[in-house]
């Protein structure tokens, strides 16, 4: 770890950032664009839970099952794949992902735009006051002029039932970090699980897949049906509408054994639990400012928290439980670190809808895609959302295999489509695209519905012959026609 920097005059700066993650970062980042000077707080590595232990690593992980799935969907090239995934490189890949979980490069970048890390753990202490606490008991206090920004990010939740802290379970830590491969695998929860159960199963672990409601239950119905279906056909077994109830690990070497809530049992050489996050507010100073420690912090649209006086705290990312997506968050960073800059300079944040300092997509097109075989992604609103919010829908629901394309890009392409229409306005509320190979499609959901694209207009973006894309064509003539 690098030392501290020199203080600059008695430690006050324009800007403090509480968590070096992706979030704190790019806050840092525009406001330092804005002219402002920054002091970033980092406990653990710059990068944050997003680079060394969640997006990247599993993302590192999942790309070679993708591939190799892929692959085995076109004649010809599936009778090259004559072997199984060479777990070890696997790992080297990830590892190299991570740079080794070495956060030097990241932490000289943070010096590069000119802002001082500050190593050790952030605590408010009254307002736009910071203490920094070193691991070697140390502590600097830091005084704020304009904002502090707390990105400090989440932690895994594991639920409360006996047996829990003697079965040692993974969580995304272990999950993404881990260079062995166990043989029997247990993933309990459907959000991330399916991500961890796609790459375990991918390396060669036996998973069993444990939900207690259908897979990807803030998605579609189908597109939870069609990732089980991917599991299963992998090989997991997917059970769903089953809780666990008990854990038990006698021999902290050997396996643990689950007691699911309909009485059976299940051995595994090791369980995940991916079963929500909390926010990482416990032990920054919350209650110094007046708030409660170890709550989601609720913000205005240029992400400035509710309730606390003087318009001086910020609260991006995870931690304000708006969407817990990385490029939401940097999103977020970016918005709220040009507010801190306009209102540094006595300028007014532009903050109505869809203005500079706003952060509408929050609320109207939140894009998010499980890497999953299939894969799974969607943008803005569901069907059964849009219809709780009271508009008036119609849904296009299309297999890809009506477009040539996909039949090209695998054979025999299984996925499924979904537009949901606002028939008042004519615009897409959300789209949903499960299928090989639509992470790269989605961004043109996001732009039709975050655009507020009129139909009409829509009709004149041409997908290229033969495209995934193609299906836009098929959808849109399909709404024309009913
Ligand atoms: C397995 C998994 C896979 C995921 N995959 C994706 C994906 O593919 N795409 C996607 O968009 N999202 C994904 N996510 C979600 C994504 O990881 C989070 O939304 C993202 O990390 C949030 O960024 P952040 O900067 O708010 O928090 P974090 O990345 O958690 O960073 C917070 C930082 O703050 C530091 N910190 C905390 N408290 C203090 C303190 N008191 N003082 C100093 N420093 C502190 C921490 O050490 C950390 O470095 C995934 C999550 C998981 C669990
Ligand atoms: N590709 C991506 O974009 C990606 C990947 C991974 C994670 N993430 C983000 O990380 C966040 C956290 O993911 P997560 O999956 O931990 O949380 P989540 O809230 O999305 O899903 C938790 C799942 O666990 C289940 N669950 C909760 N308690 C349970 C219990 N006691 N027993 C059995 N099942 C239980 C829930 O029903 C749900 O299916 C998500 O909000 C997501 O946005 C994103």
């Amino acid at each position: 770890m690098s030392e501290a920097p020199e203080i600059q005059g008695n430690g006050t700066y324009d800007v403090i950032v509480l968590g070096a993650g992706p979030v704190g970062q790019n806050v840092a980042d525009r406001a330092r664009a804005g002219g402002l000077s920054v002091a970033v707080v980092e406990r653990e590595l710059v990068g944050g839970e997003c680079s060394y232990w969640a997006c990247v690593p599993s993302k590192a992980l999942l790309r070679p099952v993708i591939a190799v799935a892929d692959a085995n969907r076109v004649d010809g090239a599936r009778q090259a794949v004559t072997g199984r995934l060479d777990a070890d490189r696997v790992f080297a890949r990830r590892n190299r992902y991570v740079t080794d979980w070495d956060d030097g490069g990241q932490a000289q970048w943070v010096k590069s735009i000119g802002a001082d890390l500050f190593r050790g753990h952030g605590r408010l202490d009254g307002p736009r006051r910071v203490t920094v606490t070193r691991d070697d008991g140390g502590q600097r206090l830091l005084t704020a002029r304009h904002a502090v920004a707390v990105a400090t990010g989440s932690r895994p939740v594991l639920p409360d039932i006996p047996g829990i802290e003697e079965a040692r379970p993974w969580t995304n830590r272990r999950g993404t970090d881990s260079s062995t491969v166990p043989a029997r695998l247990a993933v309990v929860g459907g959000g991330v699980g399916v991500e961890m159960a796609t790459l375990w199963q991918g390396l060669g672990s036996q998973v069993t897949l444990l939900a207690r409601r259908r897979l990807l239950p803030r998605m579609e119905p189908f597109a939870g049906d069609l990732v089980t279906q991917g599991l299963t056909e992998a090989g997991a077994d997917v059970r769903i509408g089953v809780q666990v109830a008990a854990l038990r690990r006698p021999d902290p070497t050997g396996p643990v054994t689950l007691t699911l809530d309909d009485g059976s049992e299940l051995e595994a050489d090791e369980v995940l639990f991916a079963t929500g996050r909390t926010p990482a507010t416990g032990d920054i100073g919350l209650d110094t400012v007046g708030l409660t420690p170890g709550s989601w912090l609720d913000v205005d649209t240029t992400c400035l928290v509710n309730g606390v006086d003087g318009d001086w705290l910020y609260a991006l990312g995870d931690v304000n439980h708006r969407a817990l997506l990385t490029h939401q968050g940097k999103y977020q960073a970016r918005t709220a670190g040009d507010a801190i800059a306009a209102r540094a300079a006595g300028r007014p944040a532009d903050d109505e809808p869809w203005g500079d300092h706003a952060t509408t997509a929050d609320q109207h097109a939140v894009p998010q895609v499980f890497f999953t075989d299939p894969e799974a992604g969607a943008v803005g609103l569901t069907a059964g959302q849009a219809a709780d919010a009271g508009h008036r829908i119609r849904t296009v629901d299309l297999d890809f295999n009506a477009a040539q394309g996909a039949n090209l890009y695998a054979d025999g392409y299984r996925g499924h489509a979904r537009l949901v229409v606002d028939l008042d306005r004519e615009i897409l509320l959300g789209v949903t695209f499960v299928g090989p190979g639509i992470s790269e499609l989605l961004h043109s959901a996001t732009i039709a519905v975050a655009g507020e694209v009129p139909l009409k207009r829509l009709r004149h973006a041409i997908a290229c012959f033969p495209t995934v894309s193609e299906i836009w064509l098929f959808l849109l003539a399909a709404y024309q026609r009913d």
